[in-house]
């Protein structure tokens, strides 16, 4: 059996997660660096174990998914079905499922996606071998089977944790474009709410929002088409399509780092384009003085030590929230529709 910990991410942040995990984990071991992908080989088999007991993927920043791989085979060209279930058959007792998924993955690459048409058939006809078996889409299974191929020669056995992993193939939330939103940064912040503000913290009819950098308007449509009835849009750029209308919306021409509400707001959402230090200071300053309780928010990282960099604001936010006493969580997350940049959810926690 391999003991090995496969980790999916955006092409080109894979030293992002490997800096990640070494901050996290610091257990010894060796990398191997792919494209939109990167594996941990752990040097004890007992870390591999504790870490699938205990990681989850939900509170990491940089990988999409966390996979714990079994088996890594090469395959032939023409029957991989074969050597695949072969494989199957022979994992560990504690691992040979049922399970509740069989998910056929690959890397979130050009070359990636010449085998997602391969994976569509080949996926159903694995699926049904199981499920003749009772090994597939058993509801109560404790674990999901990820097969993961990196090329058509090659293919990564492994498996997660349905409740401690992230709930899309590929580790990608597939989210539809809103026909008459003015840009595509309103999935952006979709995702934000999806993935990182809890169900009770969710927009309510009625509330009110200050979006620093709003132009053209795709965070305010989606304050709008959450419910928010007062929203405060503040940027030198123009308002495009229905956001330079609603009524809901006031478009103030002014800079987002003096702009100040008279009166507290609901929500305050920031994608302005900044040094993220400066943003992280911004943000803070609006929940230190009770502009707003909850924000969401984005670090831009075009450099290369990104997680350093995020270490360094996320300490920003800290000194001035515990300064002032105020008790506080935040959740950052390297989101599918983020570019090279994590957004962030803080919130005060009532003492
Ligand atoms: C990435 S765009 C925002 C896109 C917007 N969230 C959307 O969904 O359509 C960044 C915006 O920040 C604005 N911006 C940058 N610095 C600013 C500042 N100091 N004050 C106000 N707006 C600023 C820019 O004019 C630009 O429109």
């Amino acid at each position: 059996m391999t003991h090995a910990i496969l980790f999916y991410c955006r092409p080109g942040f894979e030293a992002d997660v490997e800096a990640e995990f070494s901050f996290k984990a610091d257990i010894p071991g060796k990398w191997e660096i792919g494209q939109g992908f990167c594996i941990f080989l752990p040097k004890r088999p007992a870390d591999w174990d504790k870490l699938y007991r205990t990681l989850e993927c939900g509170d990491w920043v940089f990988p999409r998914q966390i996979i714990f791989v079994a088996e890594m085979l090469d395959l032939p060209p023409k029957d991989r079905l074969t050597p695949i279930l072969t494989a199957l058959d022979n994992l560990h007792e504690a691992h040979k499922g049922p399970w509740r998924d069989v998910w056929i993955e690959y890397p979130d690459t050009n070359d990636g996606k010449e085998i997602s048409s391969f994976s569509r058939k080949f996926g159903a006809l694995l699926d049904a071998k199981l499920a003749a078996k009772g090994l597939a889409n058993q509801a109560d299974a404790k674990a999901r089977l990820h097969l993961f191929f990196p090329t058509l020669e090659r293919v990564y056995i492994g498996f997660t944790r349905p409740d401690f992993s992230v709930n899309w193939p590929l580790g990608i939330p597939r989210l539809r474009m809103p026909t008459d939103a003015p840009s595509r940064s309103t999935l952006k912040l979709a995702e934000a709410f999806m993935i990182l503000v809890p169900e009770s913290a969710q927009v309510k009819p009625g509330m009110s929002a200050v979006d620093l950098g709003a132009a053209p308007g795709g965070w305010t449509w989606q304050m709008v088409s959450r419910g928010c009835t007062k929203i405060f849009a503040i940027d030198n750029g123009p308002m495009k399509g229905s956001m330079a209308i609603h009524p809901s919306v006031k478009h103030l021409r002014e800079d987002g780092f003096r702009y100040r509400p008279k009166s507290p707001v609901d929500w305050l959402v920031c994608d302005m384009v900044e040094q993220p230090a400066r943003i992280a200071a911004l943000i803070s300053d609006w929940l230190v003085k009770g502009h707003a309780r909850q924000a969401i928010f984005n670090f831009k990282l075009p450099m290369k030590k990104r997680w350093n960099e995020l270490q360094r604001c996320l300490d920003i936010i800290d000194d001035a929230l515990d300064g002032a006493g105020i008790r506080y969580q935040i959740r950052a997350r390297h989101l599918y529709h983020d570019r090279e940049e994590v957004t962030c959810y803080l919130t005060k926690i009532k003492r």
